[in-house]
Parts: C-alpha cells; structure tokens; sequence
C-alpha cells in the first residue's frame, strides 16, 4: 500500500541563476521523522520552502518540477493555481531555528492564528489553545502565565510555544528547521522528544547539523549533496 503523503517529482530550484536544487525525486511516507543533513549553504532549508511555498516571494527565485501532497487520500499539485496557499501554509507548517513568538501574550500568540483560520468561538479557542500547548510539552509551565508576554519564556520555552502554535492548525506535515540549534543540551533534548511524539498525527522533516541527534531520532535520513537528496545511513 502506497503511504506517501508528499511526492517530489524533478525539482529544481535556483536563486538568480545558482542553481540550488538540480532534479529532486523523492516521496516521504506519512508519520513518520526525515532528517535531512548536508553541508551548510547546499540548499537544505530551501528545499523545505518548496514544500509549502514559503520561497515565493524571494526575488529571483525560480522552481520547476512537481510537488504533490495526498490530501483527503487524493493527489494534489502544490503549485497548481487552484491551491489555497494560506490552507496549504496551514497543512504544511515550519518551525525555524531561531523561535519566533510574536511579541504578545503567550495566549494571543495561541489564539492568532486560529484567527486567522477563521475559528472565532471563545470555548473551543480556548480548548484548542489548551490541547495545543499539552501535545508541545508546555501546558503544565505555562498554564498560570497564559497573559504573560511570550517574550519572558526561556529559549526552549519559546521554541515549544512555536511548535504549539503550528500544531494548533492540526498539520499533515511539519517541517523543522534546526529547530534546536539556538538551544542548551536539556532544552534541545525536550525538543527531540517533542518530535518523536508528533509522528502520531504528522510527518515530520528536519533538516539537522547533528548526527547524533539524528541517529536518536529520525526514521531516515537524507543527505543533500549536488542539488539532490540521498538516501543516507544512520549510525545507531
Ligand atoms: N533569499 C535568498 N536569496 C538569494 N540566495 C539565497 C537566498 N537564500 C538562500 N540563498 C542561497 O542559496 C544557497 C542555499 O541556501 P540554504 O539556506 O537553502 O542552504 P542550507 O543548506 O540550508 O544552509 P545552512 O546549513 O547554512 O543553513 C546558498 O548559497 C544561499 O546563499
């Protein structure tokens, strides 16, 4: 039986003419952890932008090839014109390196974008912000400081509070961008066992500098090298 959730077709990429991505054929099944490795400045974090679009607006930038996502067990072209791209950035969510919370009360940051996906009604924001916050392993430090600015939680807090708050949207995939590069040893190890649990009801992609980090918690990994992704070993 087929379980691929994406599938990557051809896919080349380039900024001003550097071509970054050269012919990238690959398909990710569902629920489960990709590494993604590789040399610094070889195109790792772009190649997760082309899975949701987040490139686009880089002048320059060019992309040619086909990314399809399986949505409601149909096959669809991520780049189609037909493609709702706020819905799609709410499908395929990301996490970046550095946290991002927005400069609000840990609440409002929770409560923004189910706004803007349209969820209004007070007792079920509340629930979604409350279940979000418990799937990120943050609920039980952050309950009594709800109304508290975002900005006082620690780094590795912050980072929990932004995968949170791309769970609240209830993603097919979330992709990670070193997501604990900017973390001390203990904050960065909540956050590895914060990705193992989201295969449960994801597929995650993270693009990691650390093999050892990889090795503990990735199905499989990818190394990107020449414009393409191969199938890499992990040592366990
Ligand atoms: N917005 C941009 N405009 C022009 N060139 C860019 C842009 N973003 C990235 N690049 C170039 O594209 C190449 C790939 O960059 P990218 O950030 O995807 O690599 P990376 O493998 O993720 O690097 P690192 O491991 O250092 O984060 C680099 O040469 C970079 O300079």
């Amino acid at each position: 039986m087929d379980n691929s959730i994406i599938k990557i077709t051809d896919l080349h990429f380039s900024y001003n003419g550097l071509k970054v991505l050269k012919g990238v054929t690959h398909s990710f099944e569902k629920n489960t952890l990709t590494a993604i490795t590789g040399p610094s400045g070889k195109g790792k974090s772009t190649f997760l932008t082309t899975l949701n679009r987040l490139w686009e607006d880089v002048p320059g930038a060019a992309l040619q090839g086909c990314v399809e996502l399986k949505i409601a067990e149909k096959w669809r072209d991520v780049y189609a014109s037909s493609m709702d791209i706020a819905a799609l950035r709410r499908m395929v969510g990301m996490v970046f390196q550095i946290p991002n919370p927005l400069p609000m009360s840990i609440f409002r940051n929770m409560a923004f974008p189910l706004k803007l996906a349209g969820v209004k009604e007070k007792d079920q924001v509340q629930a979604k912000v409350q279940e979000a916050l418990e799937r990120a392993f943050l609920w039980d430090e952050v309950k009594d400081r709800l109304h508290s600015s975002a900005l006082e939680l620690s780094g590795g807090q912050q980072q929990r509070l932004c995968i949170a708050r791309a769970l609240i949207l209830e993603p097919m995939v979330l992709l990670f961008d070193e997501p604990t590069s900017s973390l001390d040893y203990q904050a960065a190890g909540m956050i590895e066992d914060l990705l193992v649990s989201l295969k449960e009801s994801c597929t995650v992609l993270m693009v990691s500098h650390y093999l050892d980090q990889v090795s503990r918690i990735a199905d499989s990994r990818l190394e990107l090298a020449d414009g393409k992704l191969l199938l890499s070993n992990i040592s366990r």
